[in-house]
């Protein structure tokens, strides 16, 4: 049953900008600029898509998602909540830059209280180049939104056939229309020209595990990334200009060097949130393996790379929980 008794489900589609929205001009050189189209213009381009379902498009931001930011988030919040809360859609689709599509969905997946598909769509080539993936893509995505197979799985990103969940996705590839990978989980399901499968049945992702404040900023949570031959200068850094969270981006499983391990300790000691996460790319970070978190007050990220578990830390801070056993109770939720 759709949101207005109709055949068709609506679905409200958010436009951020990203290559998705990007647009070469040729005359200013080769570079393109992300975010020129407008949401409901990329609808407009697409045969067919309006078969799918009964399509609204609006403009949150044109942004290249490497300027995402707090203020866009907290936008798309309220525009999400109003369009749920007022029953007026049965999926949302939200085209978004590549660069950090992981950390928005993550971040929604984290304060949004519903089971109606949230769909991030993106592409890997701007909509005036030979082969653009972005039409097919938000073609896609508007086929899991109005599916409602699709309820109840948390937060999805659509790229390249393959469906991700928000916690396990990442962009692995800097240029490659196969960038988005989930390395320790897997996708969740495909949509290709044929079909649209889950390969799990839906288990309840629990979505707004916490609030989200009035208005922006969040807390301000820095990452630091762990590197041969580092010293404790850029903890120290972190820790002046006001970080109330770290996030280490480790070598290996979480690990840094005796100086920047002992900077972190002493920044927890005066209560900044320290969570140990890694560099690698994938697999878990294990509590107490290397270093002794118990005894040195950290948190580790487990299965979320650094970006997420600095979404994560920054929502927790907001919150109050900054305890480093509540802070590693909410890192192991799913
Ligand atoms: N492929 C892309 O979307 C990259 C772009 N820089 C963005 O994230 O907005």
């Amino acid at each position: 049953q759709q949101a207005s008794g109709t055949a068709l489900a609506n679905v409200l589609v958010l436009g951020t900008g990203g290559t998705i929205a990007g647009q070469a001009n040729a005359r200013a050189g080769n570079a393109y600029d992300s975010g020129k189209v407008s949401a409901a213009n990329l609808i407009a381009a697409i045969p067919g898509i309006d078969k799918l379902a009964e399509i609204s498009a609006e403009q949150i931001s044109s942004i290249g998602s490497q300027d995402m930011n707090d203020k866009v988030w907290f936008d798309l919040v309220k525009r999400i909540r109003a369009a749920i809360d007022n029953k007026e859609v049965d999926g949302v689709v939200i085209t978004h830059g590549t660069d950090t599509m992981e950390e928005t969905a993550f971040f929604l997946q984290n304060v949004l209280d519903t089971d109606v598909p949230i769909v991030l769509v993106g592409s890997m080539r701007p909509s005036t180049a030979i082969g653009a993936d972005g039409p097919a893509n938000l073609y896609d995505a508007m086929r899991v939104a109005s599916a409602p197979e699709s309820r109840g799985r948390g937060v999805l990103v659509v790229l390249n056939d393959t469906i991700h969940g928000a916690r396990w996705v990442q962009k692995t590839n800097t240029t490659s229309v196969q960038t988005f990978r989930s390395p320790d989980a897997g996708p969740v399901g495909y949509v290709d020209t044929g079909s649209l499968r889950f390969l799990q049945p839906a288990v309840a992702i629990k979505t707004a595990k916490l609030k989200l404040p009035d208005a922006p900023p969040l807390p301000r949570v820095d990452i630091i990334y762990s590197h041969a031959n580092m010293d404790a200068a850029e903890v120290e850094d972190a820790v002046k200009r006001g970080a109330k969270g770290i996030v280490l981006a480790g070598v290996g499983d979480g690990n840094s060097s005796k100086g920047a391990i002992d900077a972190l300790a002493a920044a927890a000691k005066q209560g900044v949130v320290v969570v140990r996460s890694t560099r690698v790319g994938s697999g878990y970070v294990n509590r107490n393996v290397e270093v002794e978190d118990d005894k040195l007050g950290f948190a580790v990220s487990l299965d979320l790379n650094p970006q997420k578990a600095r979404v994560l830390l920054e929502l927790l801070i907001a919150n109050g929980i900054t305890d480093p056993s509540a802070v590693q109770q909410a890192f192991a939720q799913p």
